[in-house]
């Protein structure tokens, strides 16, 4: 499904991954962890193109994604929800999914199945996505995405400062997306959220990741969350 093999990127002079490999599979939930600044979120935002990567190969499928223009490549099926969400706060909850949909050519039938995942979404459609909670904004970042019929998810951090039923929602939509076998990669810092939803873990150190495990091989007091993860 995803690979990244020998990546090298940063921004500007700066290298922030140095040699990353790694890779998703379809149906299955990979969780990133890693210390603050380890290169979590640039790993997501150079399979996104965002940041310019300067050695290396990503693949989508056999397919190449460096050197690609960023917009070709939420139109290849590749959804990312970033920290801070990104949104388009000016327009409405209806304008900004329509903005997924566009960019992948989906229509009625797509929207529809967002808007049953998320149920306050549909109550809320004219409203300006910045007037929305947080919670709110984080399910209409995730349904976005989900406008594209992705086949791979990427998800920086999504329950970060989110009340318990918040997240509870966050996850059950997580673990459906696995069984429709979407590939999901996902950024969590939090142990027992990754024993509860990853298959696999990666974990990355100073712009590399040094270990995958499966998540069974893992138990909280796993000695490479202390080593890694520095909890
Ligand atoms: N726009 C930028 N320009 C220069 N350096 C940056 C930029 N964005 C991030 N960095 C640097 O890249 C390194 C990796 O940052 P990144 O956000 O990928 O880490 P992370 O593992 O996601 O950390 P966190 O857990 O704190 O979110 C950090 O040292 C950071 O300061």
């Amino acid at each position: 499904m995803l690979t990244l093999e020998g990546v090298d990127a940063g921004y500007g002079r700066v290298q922030v991954l140095r040699g990353l490999s790694f890779e998703a599979r379809a149906g299955e939930v990979t969780c990133v962890m890693g210390r603050n600044g380890a290169g979590k979120t640039t790993m997501l935002r150079a399979i996104m193109g965002q940041v310019a990567v300067t050695s290396g190969r990503i693949r989508l499928d056999g397919a190449a994604l460096e050197g690609l223009a960023p917009h070709r490549i939420p139109q290849l099926g590749i959804g990312h929800v970033p920290q801070g969400r990104r949104l388009f706060g000016p327009l409405t909850v209806a304008e900004n999914l329509e903005i997924g949909l566009m960019t992948r050519g989906r229509g009625s039938r797509t929207r529809e199945r967002v808007l049953e995942l998320f149920p306050r979404l549909r109550e809320r459609l004219d409203q300006a996505a910045s007037t929305l909670s947080g919670g709110e904004q984080q399910m209409l970042a995730i349904g976005r995405a989900l406008c594209l019929e992705p086949k791979l998810l990427l998800l920086d951090e999504p329950t970060e400062g989110l009340q318990p039923s918040m997240i509870a929602l966050i996850r059950d939509t997580v673990r459906r997306l696995r069984g429709m076998g979407v590939a999901v990669v996902l950024v969590e810092q939090r142990i027992e959220a990754v024993l509860d939803l990853a298959d696999r873990v990666a974990f990355v150190e100073t712009g590399r990741v040094a270990l995958t495990l499966p998540a069974a091989d893992l138990s909280p007091a796993a000695p490479q969350f202390a080593r890694y993860v520095g909890v």
